[in-house]
């Protein structure tokens, strides 16, 4: 398959806080001509005369050749539309997209890891309904912004049209970065909430124990994992980068701001008052409720990751949160019958039955003992 020019194509990166500032750096040093939209005029005007985003991301040179502009510039000339802002953003952004002159064949990228109110829907499902499948994608993956421009990251690109996904992808591998191709966005995209729902959990829980904080994220991944089952998504999603992979990156990080709204939710701080405390996006704060009622709506029995919703409410205390991850038993696994791969262990049970069975007859025989 040949891969378009970079230097050929133009992408604009909507939203220039910390994670749309860093993927701009990256796609201007992959060659792609690149362009970088704040949301004000002032603030557009601020980070071209700085060449430096001191508001969000502090110390990284803006490269030369990567343009800035406010949002009001529209999107006429994009061939990549990259949508850098919070997910409760995104459905006002959306919205926006038709009027700022949205190319009818450019690509529309979410780089968000949380979910669009009301209904908490993967924001790739929402850009295919209104925009269709195969323009659509969605990026994923271990990635803080600033550790992305210095050293490196594991990003994820996801669409279902492959096409799509290897371009991102071979963009950011230019610049440096590694990044799968993937075709399950929906599956990336679930992976990422589920990681940040399950780190800001293991940041409200750890001080009580590091079991009690492995068994909030385990619990929550498995209850999304069935929900992302449902639409369609795949288990080496959640397993990779995108799951795994990112989970360990954020919970691991001192400077992650879901697992600080935890640590927040620990300290007593009312859910309402962490965004301004940290004073940047927190998914996990929204995603969660919504996640919750996501999985209530799904049938999904996801009793940890309700109350993670309940805890960020402050409708839920610390320590119940606490007892309730301790004492919370997963449903038993689903074995299969003998014409499956289950076989060998039906089989192995099967003959313990009938063993313990052959004993229990021979101890009713008389005279049967010892033979
Ligand atoms: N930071 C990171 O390391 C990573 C972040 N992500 C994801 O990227 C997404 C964005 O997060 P991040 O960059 O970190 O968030 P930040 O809080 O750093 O920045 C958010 C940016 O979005 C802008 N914005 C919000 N609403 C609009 C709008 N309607 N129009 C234009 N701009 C808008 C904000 O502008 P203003 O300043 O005016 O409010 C701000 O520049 C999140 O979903 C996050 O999970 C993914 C991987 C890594
Ligand atoms: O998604 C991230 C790293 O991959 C950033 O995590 P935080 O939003 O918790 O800082």
């Amino acid at each position: 398959m040949s891969l378009p020019t970079p230097g050929a194509r133009r992408a604009v990166v909507v939203g220039a806080g910390s994670f749309g500032t860093a993927i701009a750096v990256l796609l201007a040093r992959g060659g792609v001509r690149t362009t970088l939209q704040a949301r004000t005029n002032e603030q557009a005007e601020r980070l071209a005369a700085d060449r430096e985003n001191h508001t969000y991301l502090p110390g990284v040179a803006l490269p030369q050749t990567l343009r800035i502009e406010a949002v009001g510039a529209g999107l006429a000339r994009a061939d990549y539309v990259l949508l850098a802002v919070p997910s409760q953003s995104l459905p006002g952004v959306i919205a926006g997209l038709p009027a700022a002159q949205l190319p009818r064949r450019a690509a529309i990228v979410s780089l968000a890891k949380g979910l669009v109110p009301p209904q908490g829907t993967p924001p790739t499902l929402l850009l295919a309904a209104r925009f269709g499948t195969d323009r659509v994608a969605c990026v994923g993956g271990p990635a803080h912004a600033r550790e992305m421009v210095d050293a490196g990251a594991a990003l994820v690109a996801a669409s279902t049209d492959e096409a799509l996904a290897l371009s991102l992808a071979s963009f950011f591998q230019r610049a440096g970065v590694v990044c799968e191709a993937s075709n399950d966005p929906v599956g990336v995209e679930l992976a990422g909430a589920a990681k940040n729902a399950a780190a800001l959990a293991a940041g409200a829980t750890e001080r009580q124990g590091l079991n009690a904080a492995g068994a909030a994220a385990g619990h929550i991944f498995a209850e999304v994992w069935r929900f992302a089952e449902l639409l369609g998504g795949r288990p080496e999603s959640l397993i990779g980068l995108a799951g795994t992979g990112d989970l360990v990156a954020t919970a691991l990080a001192p400077q992650s701001r879901n697992r600080r709204a935890g640590e927040l939710l620990a300290d007593g701080v009312p859910g309402a008052e962490i965004p301004a405390r940290i004073g940047q996006a927190v998914e996990a704060l929204d995603a969660v409720p919504l996640l919750s009622s996501a999985l209530t709506r799904a049938g999904i029995d996801a009793p940890v990751t309700s109350g993670l919703a309940r805890l960020i409410g402050g409708e839920l205390p610390l320590d119940d949160w606490v007892a309730l991850v301790r004492t919370t038993i997963p449903p038993p696994a689903r074995w299969r019958r003998p014409d499956g791969s289950g076989a060998g262990l039906h089989r192995l049970r099967e003959r313990l039955r009938a063993a313990a069975a052959r004993r229990a007859r021979r101890r009713r025989l008389p005279g049967a003992e010892g033979t």
